[in-house]
């Protein structure tokens, strides 16, 4: 039997019921490299020695018990740490050969490339035009029939489009909390970064809403390289290609989430993923 068929085959009887959704072996190359990784609030080391790749145009799940600093990590890759005094990183974020926790790249230009969305949609108190528009402002000098496409673009990305063409000048406060984190993705994307990262993006949703981000995400990565961090198992076996856990500052394994749903190698790993911690 070849070892592709065997990751099939016990991605397919699963893992304390767990079904992942692929046998496949990662084989995409890199667009992020982080190496040695370390960081620190004050004196407080959260992240130690991180090495992980997220491979282009895939989705990195990462996993792992309150506090391991999953949601450290995500803020290192988009350096949102650097305006707190006291907290800083070590070692390397390496895009397109180079350093994006550099201070010497600049932070509009790493903004652009890696958006970002939290775990509570966080809609500005404007129309959803200006939502979508604020950013793209940022970045971009657009003529108003090119911001117009770009809007649309972005929200029928977001697949939000059909729910919201007829009330694009009404507040984006008045949108259900599904609503608004697909209208928060629409944000990210109309920037067109190359990585998106997600904080436990379905936490505060109900299921539908939930399920109609993780039928995004999958979408999404066709064009975009997503890192995921998530509390919910089944939600990194559905939605994740490969999957990182982390523990106490550590990255302790990274496998195709197929392999460490059925065989994780660590056993703090098949500790956490039965649920007998964390
Ligand atoms: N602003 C901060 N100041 C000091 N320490 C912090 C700060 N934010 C996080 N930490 C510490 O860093 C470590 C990692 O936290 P982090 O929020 O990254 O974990 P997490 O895995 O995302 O947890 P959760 O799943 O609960 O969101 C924890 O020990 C936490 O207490």
């Amino acid at each position: 039997m070849s070892s592709t068929t065997e990751t099939k085959q016990s991605a397919e009887a699963g893992f304390g019921g767990m079904q992942a959704r692929s046998g496949a072996q990662i084989n995409a190359t890199s667009r992020i490299s982080v190496r040695n990784l370390d960081f620190y609030y004050g004196t407080n080391k959260a992240l130690k020695g991180i090495n992980l790749e997220l491979p282009d145009r895939q989705v990195t799940g990462m996993i792992g018990p309150s506090g391991c600093g999953k949601s450290t990590l995500l803020r290192v890759l988009n350096r949102m740490y650097s305006l707190y005094p006291g907290q800083r990183a070590e070692g390397e974020v390496l895009m397109d050969g180079r350093n994006m926790i550099d201070p010497s790249v600049d932070l509009n230009e790493l903004r652009s490339k890696v958006g970002m969305v939290f775990q509570k949609p966080t809609p500005f108190p404007m129309t959803i035009y200006d939502n979508i528009a604020f950013g793209i402002k940022l970045h971009e000098k657009l003529p108003k029939s090119e911001l117009d496409d770009r809007i649309e673009w972005a929200l029928s990305r977001a697949a939000i489009w059909g729910e919201v063409k007829d009330r694009l000048q009404s507040s984006a406060m008045g949108l259900s909390g599904g609503q608004q984190q697909r209208l928060c993705i629409a944000r990210s994307i109309a920037v067109r970064p190359e990585v998106m990262l997600f904080d436990e993006p379905t936490s505060a949703l109900d299921p539908i809403s939930t399920l109609k981000i993780e039928e995004l995400i999958d979408e999404l990565k066709r064009d975009f390289t997503i890192c995921i961090v998530t509390h919910n198992m089944q939600q990194a076996a559905r939605c994740a290609d490969q999957v990182a856990f982390f523990y106490l500052g550590e990255l302790v394994e990274v496998a195709p989430a197929a392999r460490m749903f059925t065989a994780p190698r660590e056993k703090r790993t098949q500790e956490y993923i039965t649920g007998r911690f964390g």
